[in-house]
């Protein structure tokens, strides 16, 4: 890749740090900037809504697959590794299954739909169709990749083996036990059991997470981790990316200095409804247990209990379960949803409703998107070529209506033979021009991925993935560390919108130039 995609960043200059083993730690904002760093394409923060940092009081990051970046090819072969063990051993199926509904591309099994047989199942596009749960399964966490892959699998096997499968066990039943399989396997230590005795395997190691934590302390922010997952899990993986692992089987808290607030088994989506009155629990470190709390503050425990009572210091970071936004705004200190950004990769458990509900700035991480990115900048020849086909396109359009409208207007035994000649011509051309637009979307798309292709679109329009990430996501970017690469007092602007109206005038190069 040439380097002219690099944006130039005038007012910074990353620097590297030693890393503890005395490895080089990743570009981090440093405190004397120089002029003139250009940053990757694929590493950049893109703005959906300007986002001025000067007024974000406090910065909060989801944990998985956000802070934690799991390695889809070991942590997700283990989920789908542990669902065939729950629908064999305890479903009875012989087996191993997909779900998707996209109007453009469809798949049934491993076979793609047909264009009569995606209308006969999803309509067409005219016919307004939500594609919500609980008629459609929404696969837009890595999470969910182990369970499309294993419906994907077991509606071929009911297909191809008839008879295998019992005739009341439908996709539908299949695609329920599939869920319940995989869920029970994110909740009796399947999964997390694996990752804790090996973190490696199937966590990305990241090395820019404790000084990016530092560097937003540093800058006056308050910074808070909100997390769906158990106290006992989340202080595995936080030591794992803190780089503090446990020493002689006991745990290390030493990750805690880098936040001021941390919620576990926080039970997003609905932790951020304010009407939400779940209690809010502190976690004991060392043993796990709950304590009741009075809105976050310490309560004296009646009675015989082992727990012991924390002290209500303001510099250590304590850990809480439960709760809702309530809680978490109080604890901070925070006057104004406004004035929090939260960092998280589920665009619904994460993004929409904390900012739809709730208002606080969103930054949406996409890990796919630093490859898309890279592609995207590979394939602009093919992008202008695409659109310089589709105005070719309309152009002989309008040359055919216009050559047909004239030609209706006249008795037949007055046309002029070269007319009819050269409608032939334009509609050879136009069949020419429709079948070249096909075959590059085709082989472009296929560059992206082999069946859904990019990530951000369908077809040449926004996914509805997209679309989404537009509302809702203030900010994007395809990995935490990102944020290391830019000043902790950036004002993200959003860039320009295009009415279709300007778009030929001052969003693309004029024609000729693309031809
Ligand atoms: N019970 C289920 N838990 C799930 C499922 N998919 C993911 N998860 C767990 O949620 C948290 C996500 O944590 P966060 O840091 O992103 O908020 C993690 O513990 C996963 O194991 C599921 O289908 N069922
Ligand atoms: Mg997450």
């Amino acid at each position: 890749m040439d380097k002219s995609h690099e944006i130039d960043v005038q007012d910074q200059k990353p620097v590297r740090l030693p890393g503890k083993d005395g490895s080089k730690i990743p570009c981090i904002w440093p405190s004397s900037p120089k002029p003139g760093h250009k940053i990757e394409i694929g590493k950049q923060i893109f703005c959906n809504r300007s986002l001025n940092m000067k007024n974000i009081v406090a910065v909060g990051f989801d944990m998985d697959y956000t802070l934690a970046q799991y390695k889809p090819e070991t942590f997700e072969s283990l989920a789908y590794q542990g669902t065939i063990q729950k629908l064999v051993y305890d479903l009875g199926y012989p087996l191993k299954m997909d779900r998707h509904k996209y109007v453009k591309v469809a798949y049934h099994g491993f076979n793609v739909l047909s264009k009569e047989d995606k209308v006969g199942t999803y309509g067409n596009t005219l016919v307004s169709n939500s594609f919500d749960e609980p008629d459609y399964a929404l696969i837009d966490t890595l999470f969910s990749l182990a369970e499309a892959y294993l419906f994907a699998q077991l509606v071929d096997f009911k297909d191809s083996h008839p008879g295998e499968i019992p005739e009341h066990v439908d996709y539908a039943h299949m695609y329920k036990d599939v869920r319940a399989a995989i869920d029970m396997c994110h909740r009796d230590g399947t999964l997390k059991q694996m990752v804790a005795k090996g973190p490696k395997r199937y966590i990305n190691e990241d090395p820019s997470i404790v000084p990016i934590l530092k560097m937003l302390r540093a800058s006056g922010r308050a910074t808070f981790l909100v997390t769906n997952s158990l106290w006992d899990y989340t202080n595995t993986v936080m030591n794992f990316l803190c780089g503090s692992s446990v020493v002689d089987g006991s745990a290390n808290f030493g990750w805690l200095q880098y936040f001021d607030v941390v919620v576990t088994g926080s039970a997003k989506p609905s932790f951020f409804n304010e009407e939400n009155r779940a209690n809010l629990f502190e976690v004991e470190l060392e043993t796990g247990m709950l304590i009741n709390t009075d809105n976050g503050s310490p309560m004296p425990q009646v009675g015989d209990i082992s727990a012991r009572l924390l002290p209500d210091d303001k510099e250590v970071c304590k850990v809480f379960q439960g709760g809702s936004v309530r809680h978490l705004h109080k604890l901070l200190s925070v006057a104004s949803s406004s004035q929090v950004l939260y960092v998280g990769d589920h665009i619904y458990g994460d993004i929409l409703r904390s900012k739809k509900v709730l208002g606080w700035r969103t930054m949406l991480v996409v890990p796919e998107l630093e490859k898309e990115v890279k592609q995207l900048w590979e394939s602009r020849n093919s992008r202008k070529e695409l659109q310089f086909l589709r105005s070719e396109r309309d152009r002989v359009e309008d040359e055919i209506h216009r050559l047909k409208w004239s030609l209706d207007s006249k008795n037949p035994k007055d046309v002029d033979p070269k007319l009819l000649s050269e409608l032939d011509k334009l509609e050879f051309e136009r069949e020419r021009v429709r079948s070249s637009h096909q075959e590059i979307q085709r082989e472009l798309h296929q560059r992206f991925h082999k069946v859904w292709g990019q990530l951000m679109k369908t077809g040449y329009q926004n996914s509805r993935f997209a679309h989404q990430v537009e509302r809702f996501a203030c900010l994007y970017t395809s990995q935490v560390s990102n944020l290391g690469l830019y000043s902790p007092n950036k004002y993200y602007r959003t860039s320009e919108d295009f009415m279709p109206h300007e778009f030929n005038i001052v969003a693309y190069e004029p024609r000729e130039m693309v031809a």
